[in-house]
């Protein structure tokens, strides 16, 4: 079973306009809620391409209640634990440019800490256990490395998408993938990341750290997947961009859901990068026909330190 875990779910209020301006009263044209959140949204498009999983995390009051419903609606299965705080509401504005307001995530006690730990100590061999989002600084960062310890001991696929300092002491648990942007991966070693030269040469690093696998996604530009044994580049298809949040998700769902059903990771790889894209080119997440009508256009280059020009 493939389980996805987010920690900080949200509701995205997406709304859409011609041109945002800070500091007046702007009136939008279109409205989305949707339910958000890293591991949430990695769910709702494993679940689109037909792969079985559950989404774990935690939700509370009427906004954890919408998310339950919508994702249960759609045929995602759930488990998640209550919180007594509202989840957040994050705002997602679209206009001549993106624009986003996250909030934080909730305060959890040891005993919902707990009971994730348990969910986790539940799971068996082969399983895969996809942490992905935000990680509140008031939850040690000791307690996230004994979930991936339990993962290792039981041979569980850990997949890591976060940023910032629990990326960066959570790499050391060796995840079987984690999918940073240039951004996040220059933050793991305290520089800008530019271009597809500099950023292999870091994801290598990671993988000579014992890492499985690092795929660096780079927005319209495509992304990087570096193993022990490989190293390919992928362009990203054109298309008109409706709304890229959750582009990076669906990467890492169309790479887990091809994986899982036995494809290898290069292969795993391109059908991610079909979903990722297709994800920016409509206002909700990917569908499976999307995806693999993109997949024809998603253009593979085998790399290494010497060849890649930017
Ligand atoms: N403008 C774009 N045009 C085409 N494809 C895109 C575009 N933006 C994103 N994508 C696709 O989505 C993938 C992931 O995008 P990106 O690097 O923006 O992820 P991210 O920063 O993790 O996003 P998020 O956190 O919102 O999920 C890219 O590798 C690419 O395949
Ligand atoms: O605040 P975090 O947890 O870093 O990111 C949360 C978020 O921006 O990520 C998803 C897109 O990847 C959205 O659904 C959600 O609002």
């Amino acid at each position: 079973m493939i389980y996805t875990c987010t920690i900080t779910p949200s509701i995205d209020y997406t709304t859409y306009l011609p041109k945002f301006k800070t500091g007046k009263l702007n009136r939008t044209n279109d409205v989305h809620y949707y339910p958000g959140g890293k591991g949430i949204n990695v769910s709702r498009v494993l679940s689109r391409l037909g792969t079985p999983n559950q989404a774990l995390g935690f939700a509370g009051g009427f906004t954890g209640h919408y998310i339950e419903e919508f994702l249960q609606t759609e045929g995602v299965a759930t488990d998640f634990i209550q919180t007594e705080e509202i989840t957040r509401i994050n705002v997602k504005i679209k206009s001549d440019e993106e624009t986003e307001l996250n909030g934080p995530g909730p305060a959890l006690n040891e005993g919902q800490l707990s009971e994730l730990a348990e969910k986790v100590r539940a799971m068996e061999k082969g399983d895969w256990f996809v942490l992905a989002g935000s990680l509140p600084d008031s939850i040690p960062i000791s307690y996230f490395m004994e979930l991936a310890d339990i993962c290792r001991n039981r041979e569980i696929r850990f997949v890591l998408d976060t940023s910032g300092p629990a990326l960066k002491e959570l790499v050391k648990a060796k995840p079987f993938l984690i999918k940073p942007n240039e951004h996040e991966l220059g933050e793991l070693f305290d520089i800008e990341i530019s271009g597809k030269q500099q950023a292999l040469s870091y994801a290598s690093k990671l993988i000579e750290s014992g890492l499985g696998h690092v795929i660096v996604s780079m927005g319209g530009e495509g992304a990087l997947l570096v193993t022990k044994d490989e190293a390919v580049s992928a362009k990203a298809p054109k298309g008109q961009v409706v709304n890229t949040v959750g582009s990076g998700d669906s990467l890492v769902s169309g790479f887990i859901a091809s994986y899982a059903n036995g494809f290898d990771a290069i292969k795993a790889f391109r059908y991610g990068v079909a979903c990722g894209s297709a994800t920016a080119f409509r206002s909700d997440l990917c569908e499976k026909q999307d995806a693999e009508a993109l997949l024809s256009q998603v253009v593979l280059h085998p790399i290494n330190k010497e060849d890649v020009t930017s």
